[in-house]
């Protein structure tokens, strides 16, 4: 495969080398990006190491010149990070477009930090590392139809991609898609959980409930009815599912969820607001 989305000549620089990183670098090796052309700074070497052992990549302790080469330059530290990391990276980021993968942090603070008002913010997830991830995108008015051509092409390498117009919505993207895998494996443990409690092996539940999520997204992504109408065909009058459902409304279940990913995007904004403080 080859990265014809993405100029030849384009340098990319990461700045922060752990899980979300990886799983950028990876989809990017995948489509066939040279390892010549990525450089990141890691300031652990376990990390560095590992890096190089995934990827093949040069990873580096601290910035320095060679991030002058980089066209893009992507944020991915924990947003507590950003202050410290970005200063020893600003003098050498040149005219780099900035793509932010940061909960919170956002994009006025990181022209701020990062010296270009050229910022694209986005929130991945973590099932990039398998090729289907789902990113939300969100453009500062500085950056140019083409660095946002630019911006997707890089994330597209992950999985799928949906452009959003308002800043504070990146705040519920990052509640309901960046944060979401963790409830997708919360409720996986407790099938599997159940399954055991119900006389299956931990192999044989995991097996079941893995394959019904999978199952169950392929076919509200296929259908055009309302995810009401595919829960309504699963539940028959007085059957095992409407036991079931019967039960989590009682439990106040839906609600509680809600109110789950209300605290999530609550904490993203604090992550905002406490960094421009
Ligand atoms: N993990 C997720 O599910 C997920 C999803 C979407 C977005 N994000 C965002 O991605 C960012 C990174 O998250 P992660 O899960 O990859 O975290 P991580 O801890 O795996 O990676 C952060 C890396 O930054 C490095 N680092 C720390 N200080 C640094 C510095 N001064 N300079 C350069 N590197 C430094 C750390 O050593 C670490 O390897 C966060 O801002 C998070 O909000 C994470
Ligand atoms: N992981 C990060 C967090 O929990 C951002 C979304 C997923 O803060």
């Amino acid at each position: 495969m080859t990265d014809s989305a993405l100029p030849s000549d384009l340098h990319l620089a990461f700045i922060g080398g752990g899980n979300m990183a990886s799983a950028i670098i990876g989809g990017l090796r995948r489509q066939g990006v040279a390892a010549e052309r990525i450089d990141v700074v890691e300031p652990f070497e376990a990390s560095r190491d590992a890096l190089r052992a995934a990827h093949g990549i040069e990873a580096h302790a601290a910035a320095g010149d060679f991030l002058a080469r980089a066209g893009l330059i992507v944020w991915a530290v924990k947003p507590q990070s950003f202050r410290e990391a970005a200063a020893p990276v600003a003098p050498h980021a040149g005219q780099a477009l900035h793509l932010s993968v940061m909960a919170g942090i956002r994009a006025g603070d990181l022209a701020a930090q990062g010296g270009s008002a050229r910022v694209v913010r986005c929130m991945p997830n973590t099932p990039a590392l398998v090729g289907k991830g789902m990113t939300g995108l969100f453009a500062s008015a500085a950056a140019s139809a083409q660095d946002r051509a630019l911006a997707e092409s890089v994330i597209r390498t992950t999985g799928d991609a949906l452009w959003i117009e308002r800043e504070e919505q990146l705040d519920a993207v990052t509640a309901l898609s960046g944060s979401g895998p963790a409830y997708v494996f919360y409720f996986l443990e407790a099938m599997e959980r159940a399954g055991t409690q119900m006389g299956l092996t931990a192999e044989q539940a995991r097996r079941l409930a893995v394959g019904t999520f999978a199952g169950g997204s392929a076919l509200a992504a296929d259908s055009p009815e309302t995810l009401a109408t595919l829960r309504e065909r699963v539940t028959s009058k007085g059957g095992t599912t409407y036991a079931a459902l019967t039960h989590l409304d009682q439990a106040g279940m839906q609600d509680a969820f809600v109110g789950a990913l209300h605290a999530a995007a609550v904490r993203a904004k604090e992550l905002g607001d406490e960094f421009g403080r």
